[in-house]
């Protein structure tokens, strides 16, 4: 079973709940493990091959997006590839391929060139959660988290992955791109509540459009009585995953305040929210969701109304609440409840769905009702948002969640290792191994999964004892080199004022002597150069000043530095300082 927390507590907190049932969410990661690797003779197992016939699928009954999917190479049993999704259909590449994984490194490439195209923030943004499920007879399955990204990678990027993974891998034609975890967080949840039906012309005009690559792949609409009326006012939220729980969050050094805040804001009995709202930011893949998760489950038991929402599921709800004129409803059933989760809030797109965010934040926090939120950014970077939002989300507690460190993700592993030996008692992965998984995946949870999924795919399918070698090349494409860093304006600013010896305030300011113009344009042309903000976004990071002005600095910087060796050499240093 998983282990159960022994993190940092708050004054006045108690202790964990009883484990409670969750109603439509019945499946337990031992469930969901055995599920997802049930070899042949365990369970339903459809086998295909590739064109080539070098490729051996293995699915699983219960459907590849059921916990993610992993995809190895061959070797012994090979070398991993893909899909770090978590635990859900093993596809085995065999035979001739030889050492390396077949999809896995193209598609590696194929990230990386993105990365490079569109840089870190973007990428980051859009792609940071695109997984490949893998390749059949040309078509490559990738998949999102969330409906919003599949939209509007669809419409956005599309071509371009197509284009760069053609070129990576000749046998890929086409693209379908699909939701993952529509099955498997559902499977289970008959009575889920269905994404009301957006209308094409409402949903371009908030910034998101209908596929147009390929049909998706698993994508099932499943249609409620909610649905079928089009009564969007019966907004009953995204459905919990009932595995992302406070008994299997595990606490460490980078999650202890914010694992703390939650406890204490799931088990607050609601008369004056101490923390509210709850804003916890984290990189990709670090517990955020599972933590915010798990506050709507506790909550819950504890006889709360919870709604928790991911961002896409909120502009849904909206856009399909007002074209079917409920948007009144919509708003109502919203502000009745005691604790609003929202995930994701950076992705919180269009002037009308912003507008009515806010406003259900502002009725909800002046009606002492708890929110929490996620996003992978702190309030002040959330840049699509309206800055009263922003100023409202940031007004209460905002807490970091930090990288997981080595201890930490060994903790994390052992669990998962734990659940799934719950179900496969054979399973065993040595502890050198298991230390050698968390020194390497240094990235986020997902990955861990991934790693975990991988080596039981290893173990289930080749029945070998489980060696460091072995491991290493069942986890080798998890493995990424380190993540160009992500450089702030905020960082820029600090480090330019204390270089020129002037204050931040001053860069801000309107001063105009000389002694803070030339900073203040440095810093400007930094801002430009390193980060992905726009030249409005810049000036207003700068003290609200116009797209112009930052223009004007960033020439007038560029033409400096190719004039004055000195200069050059001076913002060179300033650029590696920032980077490293
Ligand atoms: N401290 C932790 N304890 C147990 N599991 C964890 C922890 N941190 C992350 N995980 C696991 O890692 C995976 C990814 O976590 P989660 O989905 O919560 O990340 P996230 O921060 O919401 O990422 P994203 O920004 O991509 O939505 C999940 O399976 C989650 O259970």
């Amino acid at each position: 079973m998983y282990k159960a927390n022994e993190g940092t507590k708050l004054p006045g907190d108690r202790g964990s709940p009883e484990k409670g049932s969750i109603s439509g969410q019945s499946l337990r990661p031992s469930e969901a493990l055995s599920a997802a690797v049930r070899g042949p003779g365990i369970g339903p197992v459809a086998l295909g091959s590739s064109p080539r016939g070098d490729v051996t699928k293995v699915t699983n009954g219960l459907g590849s997006s059921l916990l993610g999917s992993g995809v190895l190479g061959s070797g012994a049993l090979g070398s991993g590839a893909l899909g770090t999704g978590g635990m859900g259909a093993a596809v085995v590449s065999t035979g001739a391929v030889g050492d390396q994984p077949v999809f896995g490194e193209p598609w590696s490439r194929v990230r990386r060139r993105l990365r490079v195209e569109l840089g870190e923030d973007v990428f980051t943004s859009w792609f940071g959660r695109l997984e490949l499920d893998g390749v059949t007879e040309g078509v490559a399955r990738l998949t999102v988290p969330t409906r919003f990204l599949k939209s509007w990678i669809e419409s956005h990027y599309a071509d371009r992955v197509l284009t760069l993974f053609r070129s990576e891998c000749a046998e890929v034609t086409r693209l379908a791109l699909s939701v993952r975890g529509s099955l498997s967080r559902d499977a289970a949840a008959a009575a889920r509540p269905v994404e009301p039906s957006v209308p094409r012309q409402a949903a371009a005009r908030d910034g998101f459009a209908e596929a147009s690559v390929a049909p998706p792949a698993f994508e099932k609409p499943v249609a409620t009585p909610a649905a079928q009326r089009g009564d969007s006012s019966d907004l009953t939220g995204n459905p919990l995953d009932g595995r992302l729980t406070f008994e299997s969050f595990i606490v460490g050094r980078s999650n202890a305040l914010a694992h703390a805040a939650a406890e204490r804001v799931a088990r607050d009995d609601g008369a004056t929210p101490l923390y509210n709202p709850l804003y916890l930011h984290a990189g990709v893949g670090l517990g955020k969701t599972h933590l915010i998760q798990a506050v709507a489950h506790d909550a819950q038991r504890c006889g709360k109304r919870v709604i928790y929402l991911t961002a896409d599921r909120f502009m849904y709800g909206f856009v399909a609440a007002l074209k079917a004129q409920t948007a009144l409803a919509f708003k109502e059933k919203l502000r009745g409840i005691d604790l609003l989760v929202i995930d994701d809030v950076q992705f919180l797109q269009g002037k009308s769905i912003q507008q009515e965010f806010g406003h259900t934040i502002n009725a909800l926090l002046d009606a002492g009702r708890q929110i929490v939120v996620a996003a992978d950014r702190p309030p002040a970077d959330l840049e699509a948002l309206d800055e009263r939002v922003c100023s409202r989300l940031a007004g209460g507690l905002v807490v970091e969640m930090a990288s997981l460190d080595e201890e930490l993700r060994n903790r994390i592993l052992m669990a998962r290792i734990a659940a799934v030996q719950s179900v496969h008692p054979a399973f065993s992965v040595p502890s050198p191994v298991v230390s050698y998984v968390a020194r390497v995946i240094t990235t986020n949870g997902r990955d861990l999964d991934g790693a975990v999924n991988r080596l039981l795919a290893h173990s289930t399918l080749s029945g070998s004892e489980m060696s460091l070698e072995t491991a290493e090349a069942a986890i080798r494409d998890l493995v990424r080199t380190k993540d160009p860093k992500r450089v702030k304006i905020e960082d820029i600013q600090k480090l330019v004022a204390s270089r020129y010896n002037v204050s931040r305030a001053d860069i801000l300011s309107e001063r105009r002597t000389a002694a803070v113009v030339k900073p203040r344009q440095i810093a400007m042309y930094l801002s430009k150069i390193l980060t992905l903000r726009s030249l409005p976004e810049i000036g207003r990071r700068f003290g609200g000043r116009d797209h112009t002005t930052v223009l004007h600095a960033v020439r007038k910087i560029e033409k400096a530095v190719g004039d004055d060796g000195a200069l050059n050499e001076e913002v060179e240093l300033l650029k590696r300082m920032l980077q490293e």
